[in-house]
């Protein structure tokens, strides 16, 4: 990939400072705990260098909005350095968020962490029936970007209560009258398959809120396995309860259920990767590619 520095995980580990002190063993048996399925040799030879160039990242952030505030002899505001996630539907960015807002946390304590979806900034069922979009959601027009930028312009003013609303798997819609507040953290880990998108009738990429975005990025089939994998976990879980959307898929027998959910790969998330989704990756200042199981096989760091 032109403009883009290639590494291995052993090469990007070397980057990491020999004298920082590593992860204690407690930490990361908690990180066990909170996830069993991450990859340990990820976490110690990627996610450990990541979180150190975030936090330097960060620091020359503030640096230079402390030059600005003297310039314009003002107080220097407090504003959060968003980290954005992008990729596929079934990738891995909500995974990924969780990880890295959990390492911020605990290498970074003097640092507040929060995390958000884009899911939220969907538009509720009923609009997206009204314009023909129920069978594109996750598509560029299903989203009200229009009120994610002014919730990100917010954020980016420094404001110290900022609401989004929340999107609900389980409803598989936009819950009525529920916010999350983001109250000014250091950091906001963003996370969604538009936060390198240009929006229709905008002139701002969602990108240009975001400091350092990641890209995640792994094979088609991969993702489509990883797709159909989480399919089968949820079906003998979370869509076993009569009050979530896909009940049905639990009743089915499974070959019918999994040709269905192949249904919505070919006709939703497959499109939708192809068409608006992977088109946003040079724009990403960090790939971070996965082969089987997960794994992380290469790194691209964007030069320019
Ligand atoms: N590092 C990882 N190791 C093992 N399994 C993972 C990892 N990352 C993600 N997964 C699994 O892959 C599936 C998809 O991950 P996840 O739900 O995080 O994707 P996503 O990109 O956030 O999807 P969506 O866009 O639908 O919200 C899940 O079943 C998850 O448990
Ligand atoms: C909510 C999104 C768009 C993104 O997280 C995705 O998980 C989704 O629901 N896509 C629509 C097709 C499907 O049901 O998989």
């Amino acid at each position: 990939m032109q403009n883009f520095n290639s590494y291995t995980k052993q090469k990007w580990n070397s980057l990491y400072p020999a004298d920082i002190n590593p992860i204690s063993s407690e930490q990361l048996d908690r990180l066990k705990a909170f996830n069993d399925q991450i990859d340990v040799t990820d976490v110690q030879q990627v996610y450990l260098p990541l979180v150190y160039l975030l936090n330097l990242t960060v620091n020359s952030q503030r640096q230079a909005e402390i030059t600005r505030a003297e310039f314009l002899q003002e107080q220097p505001p407090h504003i959060p350095f968003i980290v954005g996630i992008s990729g596929s539907v079934a990738v891995g960015k909500s995974t990924t968020a969780r990880l890295l807002q959990y390492l911020c946390e605990t290498l970074l304590p003097n640092r507040k962490t929060q995390s958000l979806t884009t899911d939220g900034f969907l538009y509720p069922n009923q609009v997206l029936k009204q314009r023909g979009l129920l069978a594109s959601k996750g598509f560029p027009a299903s989203y009200d970007m229009p009120a994610l930028i002014e919730f990100l312009k917010q954020v980016k003013s420094g404001a110290q209560q900022v609401q989004a609303p929340v999107y609900s798997h389980q409803s598989y819609d936009i819950i009525p009258d529920q916010h999350v507040t983001i109250n000014n953290p250091d950091i906001l880990i963003l996370e969604g398959i538009n936060t390198l998108q240009l929006p229709a009738d905008q002139n701002v990429f969602i990108s240009d809120f975001t400091d350092f975005s990641i890209y995640i990025d792994a094979d088609t089939s991969l993702i489509k396995q990883w797709y159909l994998n989480r399919f089968q976990q949820l079906r003998k879980t979370a869509f076993t309860d009569p009050n979530n959307y896909f009940n049905q898929y639990a009743k089915y027998d499974l070959e019918t259920a999994l040709m269905m959910a192949v249904k919505t790969w070919k006709t939703i998330n497959l499109p939708n990767l192809e068409r608006y989704i992977l088109p946003t990756r040079p724009r990403a200042n960090l790939i971070i590619h996965k082969g089987e199981q997960h794994r992380i096989d290469r790194l691209y760091l964007r030069q320019y």
